[in-house]
């Protein structure tokens, strides 16, 4: 029987301020089969992001957050750009493309691949990636 388990925002090792993005489900062209190249297959994406939230709370401005909606539309982009194999693949990538493109010290991220093995919830991996310098 599948079970609900705990959200990775539980876990992360950040101490400080966090923005995140929670069960971002995004299509994609995922899998280590031939088959798998040929459909489209349902990826779920948690991200923890650290971010100083005391500047657009005393500002009130968009433009000192970390905007969800960009870092949400950012990370279906990069996933439906192209095919992937491994789930692995995909952390790696949207983990160096958040950092880069967003200019964070940190990130935490877990892609979870829902339909891939039928008697589980799901399958995921998690990774936690620093900029360099940053920790
Ligand atoms: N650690 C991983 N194991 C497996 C992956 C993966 O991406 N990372 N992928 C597969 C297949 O694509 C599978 O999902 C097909 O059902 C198997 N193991």
């Amino acid at each position: 029987m599948k079970t609900e388990s705990k959200s990775v925002f539980n876990q992360t090792p950040f101490s400080g301020d966090l923005v995140l993005v929670e069960g971002l489900e995004v299509p994609a062209v995922i899998g280590i089969f031939d088959w798998e190249q040929d459909i489209q297959q349902p990826l779920v994406v948690d991200v923890a992001v650290v971010w100083d939230n005391r500047i657009p709370a005393a500002s009130g401005s968009i433009d000192d957050a970390l905007d969800y909606d960009r870092l949400s539309r950012a990370i279906q982009d990069w996933i439906q750009e192209k095919p992937y194999g491994l789930i692995e693949e995909v952390a790696e990538v949207l983990a160096d493309r958040i950092l880069h493109e967003f200019k964070v010290a940190a990130v935490q991220l877990k892609v979870a691949k829902p339909t891939a093995v039928k008697a589980a919830r799901s399958v995921a991996v998690q990774i936690t990636r620093y900029t360099e310098g940053a920790n």
